[in-house]
Order: C-alpha cells, then structure tokens, then sequence
C-alpha cells in the first residue's frame, strides 16, 4: 500500500465527526491493504509506531527536505526506512538519524510528509480511537467486533490482531488465547460518586443482586503470572518487573497451583497496617530508584484469577472467579472483600477502607466475566472524593519565583467520539520546586509549538487532579470547567489513551451553576 492512500484515509478520518464515517473510511483502507502490512496500517492510523520508539524528537523535523512531486512512497518502505532509524546508536547517531529522516521524507510528497511528521512527532496520537479501529478491522476481514476486541486484549495490541483478521478470518482470531507468561491488558473500573449510584449500575433495588465490595488501595497495578515454580510480575503497562520485587515473587511462589494469572495491587504498608504515601510504593517500580532509601516491602493483595492450572477464567462470572481465587489463595494473600446485596453493609465496608486510609472501594459485578483493557460495567469505583487524571495539552510560563519555569498546566479530557482532548481548565497550583523542574524539562521535550506566553505540547503527560466541582463555562470548549483545579502527581504509569474522558468527568461530578 502506498503512504498517500494511507494520508488520504486519515485527512477523511480527521475530518468527519461521525464514528460510523470513520469506521467506514478505516474499513476501506484496510480492505486495500496486503495482510501483512496491516499491522503498520492499523498503527500508523492509530498515530503509534510499531516500533514504539524510534529517537526521533522535533528537532529533527524542523527542515524538511524538499518534497516529492508524484507520491511513490509505499507503507513497507517507511516502515523499514524507521526501523533502521531506531537501530542507529552510537557516536554520530543524532546526525545520521537526521540523515536517514531526511532521504526518506524527501521521496514523499507534501501532504505525505506533513502526515508522517504529525507521526513521528507524535501528534497524530489518538489512543481514544482503538474502538474505531477495532471496529474497522472487524468491517474490512467480516468478523464480529467483538471477537476483534477480545483478541487484542489476549495479544495487547490491535496491529498483529489485524493482520490475522485479514489473513485468516474468524478462525485467525481463535489462535489468540490467553497465554500463561504473557500479560494481557487489565480490566479497569468505571466511577460512580456515591455507594448509592454504584449499587444502581450493579445491583438495582429488587434485582435481589448481590455484589462484592472490595477496598481500593492506592499501589501498583500487578497481573501475576505462575509457570510451574516461576513466578512473574507485569505492571499495568505490561512490564515485567519481576526482577525489582522478589518479595512478591516469593510470596506467590508458595500457592498451591501448577499455572496461573491472578490480578492484584502492590502496596507498602506500615507496620500498623496503614499505607505509606504513594511515592513510596512507586519507587519501588521506577527504573531509577534512589539508593539510598532502603527499600520498603510490598505487599499482596490478589482480586482475580484468569487462568487456573488449564482452565480459563475469563469468561467465568465474576462470582466463579472470587470462588476460585479463595480456593487457592490465602486470606492474607486476598483484597478484602464482602459480598452483599445491601447498600448500607457496603456502604460500612467502605468507611473501614477509608478510616483505614485506603482510597475507598471497588464495587464488583458477580455475575460480568473480566473485560480486559476497558472501562467494563462490571466494576465501579466509589471514592470520598474522585480526581482526575487528566492531560497536559500546554504550559504557561510562569511569573515573578516561578520565571523561567513552566508552570500553568493547561488541561484536557478524553473526547472518545474524536479521539482529541477537551481542555477543562488551567493551575499552577499543588506543583512542589521539585515537580515544576522536573516539568520544566519534560514539557519542553514534548514542545511542539511556542509563543511568548504559552508551550504547546504533545498530548503525553498524564497528571492526576484533585477539584472541588466542575461548572458550567462558556470559556471552554466542552462547555464546563473545573473549579479549584490542582495538582496531586504525575501519572508515569498511564498513557495519554487512559487518561479520564469527558463521560468520567461529569460522572463523578455534578455540574454546577
Ligand atoms: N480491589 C481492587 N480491584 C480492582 N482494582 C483495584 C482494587 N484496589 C485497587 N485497585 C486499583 O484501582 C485501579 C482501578 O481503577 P481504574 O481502572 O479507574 O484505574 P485508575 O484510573 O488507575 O484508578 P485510580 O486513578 O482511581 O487509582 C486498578 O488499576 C488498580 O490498580
């Protein structure tokens, strides 16, 4: 496939509001595409590399070689031309890295070239689109959607799920299970702002429903996988991170099970059960940990289990699994955890969370299976107060102490119709001395775009916001904005795709006049 039809598909993608016009121009795209080529298809669309990372920052964009007059440019060719990019290291890198950008931008033509800027670049980055494309690749192969999503959830990427499609149909999609060893993304909870409207999702009065009622604690996501005596620990960005926590290894090591995949949080705790703060137990993950700290130990708390010597639990209902988990799991091992059909039980076992200092519940659905890598209906997180994690689209300059440093955060929500952010607000506020430098730098690696005042940037960062409200606001786009808006932390562990939509941000709060 040549790259202008792939530019022509997103200019009409860019262009149209309308989801079924996307999946359809999508679709089409597809269909003209060789299986193989797919993958890079289905990632250049999404805004992504295959490669992840191929060390090409702004700077290396900023002269453009003269463009191409006729396009000829095929997809294979660019893909090939930046995995040869990636792999330059080394003395003189920078240069040659500029040199290789430049033979291959300089046979593409000018539309060509501004869309494989915006890609490398990263601005073409739409994450929110995933169930657009999901949806396409079912259209362009005639398989469900559905079967389509649940096979990039067991693979953690749509690309290779594509290509399989395309290839192979409905039976292709088959081949992707559950594999012991290799992560598959997490399944997330929704919001709700009370125990009250949690129990309406998942447990209407006179359903006679019950419901488990978990506490949440504020650690690290860990999907634990046992093979045999090996034991390994994959973060929510499905890192392995075994290495760095031989304590969890050793902990789950002890289980009386052949295979498994348990779904968990890492916590430091105090001696007197109570959490330390969150810095603690996320040093204990980041690649560079401080070496003087002594290590504080994490411990385990598991809430599921997908795969059990042989059998797969996914699809099980939520109450099969729980069952499942106790059977082999020792309490101390296990997430608190109640079972009722009363709000006001659940609604104790969520002071205990609190008074304990734990961030509030998870409410659970027993009878959903576990829809990994999405916001499921089947789970709902109920908190004292919600923040959230928003991103930073720009950054004003500061003023007066804070000169020279990037300091007024301009920031967005999720639209997940167009796969864009809408901004909901500014603060400088929350930012410690630590965090403005630490942003200073990060956020003019991200530049894109400046003028006196502002830095554009590309949408990357994820911060996580507390507020007291949200209000209606002409001023900005998506018609509210948030009130006494500041700044808890940087989110490392989420992607821009993950961050809060706008659906979250009026669900946990209620507009006001
Ligand atoms: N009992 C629990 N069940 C499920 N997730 C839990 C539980 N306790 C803590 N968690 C954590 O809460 C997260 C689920 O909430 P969500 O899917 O909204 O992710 P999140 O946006 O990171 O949440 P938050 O920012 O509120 O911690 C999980 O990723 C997990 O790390």
């Amino acid at each position: 496939m040549r790259v202008t039809e792939l530019t022509e598909t997103s200019r009409v993608v860019a262009g149209t509001s309308g989801r079924k016009a996307k999946v359809t121009a999508l679709a089409e795209c597809l269909r003209a595409a060789e299986p193989e080529e797919a993958a890079t298809v289905v990632a250049y669309l999404s805004g992504e590399l295959p490669q992840r990372q191929i060390g090409v920052g702004y700077a290396a964009l900023r002269d453009l070689p003269p463009p191409a007059v006729e396009p000829s440019l095929t997809v294979p060719e660019v893909d090939a031309a930046f995995t040869e990019i990636g792999a330059v290291s080394g003395a003189g890198s920078v240069a040659r890295r500029r040199e290789l950008v430049a033979a291959v931008l300089g046979r593409a033509t000018r539309p060509e070239q501004d869309f494989l800027v915006r890609l490398l670049a990263g601005e073409l980055r739409q994450g929110a689109l995933d169930g657009v494309m999901a949806e396409a690749i079912a259209a362009a192969a005639g398989v469900p959607a559905a079967a389509v999503r649940r096979a990039a959830m067991l693979r953690g990427a749509l690309g290779p799920v594509a290509t399989a499609a395309l290839a192979e149909g409905a039976p292709g999609l088959d081949a992707f299970t559950l594999e012991v060893g290799r992560p598959i993304k997490p399944m997330l909870a929704a919001a709700a702002p009370s125990m009250d409207e949690a129990f309406a999702k998942l447990a209407p009065a006179g359903s006679g429903k019950e419901v488990a009622v978990e506490w949440k604690l504020d650690g690290i996501r860990a999907q634990v996988h046992v093979s045999g005596g090996e034991v390994r620990v994959f973060t929510r960005t499905l890192d392995d991170i075994t290495v760095r926590l031989p304590e969890v290894a050793e902990a789950v090591r002890g289980l009386p099970v052949r295979d498994a995949v348990f779904d968990g949080e890492l916590i430091a705790l105090r001696p007197d059960g109570r959490p330390h703060p969150f810095q603690v137990t996320s040093a204990r993950t980041a690649t560079r940990t401080t070496r003087s700290a002594e290590p504080v130990p994490l411990s385990v708390f598991l809430f599921d289990v997908l795969h059990l010597d042989g059998a797969d639990l996914l699809d099980a209902p939520g109450a099969e699994r729980g069952a499942a988990l106790a059977g082999v799991v020792p309490a101390e091992l296990r997430m608190p955890r109640l079972v009722t059909g009363d709000a006001a039980r659940a609604e104790e076992q969520f002071d205990e969370a609190v008074a304990r200092g734990h961030e509030g519940v998870v409410v659970k659905s027993l009878d959903t299976p576990y829809t990994a890598g999405r916001r499921g209906a089947g789970w709902v997180k109920v908190k004292p107060r919600h923040t959230l994690d928003l991103v930073v689209l720009a950054v004003e300059w500061g003023h007066g102490r804070r000169r020279g440093l990037l300091s007024n955060l301009h920031l967005g929500a999720r639209d997940p119709e167009t796969g864009g952010f809408v901004m909901l607000g500014k603060t400088f506020k929350g930012l410690t001395d630590e965090l403005l430098a630490w942003q200073t730098r990060r956020l003019r690696e991200l530049a894109v775009r400046e003028d006196s005042w502002t830095v554009h940037v590309r949408p990357e960062l994820v911060v996580e916001i507390a507020f007291d409200g949200v209000q209606h606001s002409p001023r900005y786009p998506g018609g509210i904005a948030l009130r006494f808006a500041r700044v808890l932390r940087y989110r490392p562990d989420k992607s821009a795709a993950e961050a809060d939509t706008i659906d979250t941000v009026r669900a946990v709060a209620p507009v006001l006049d």
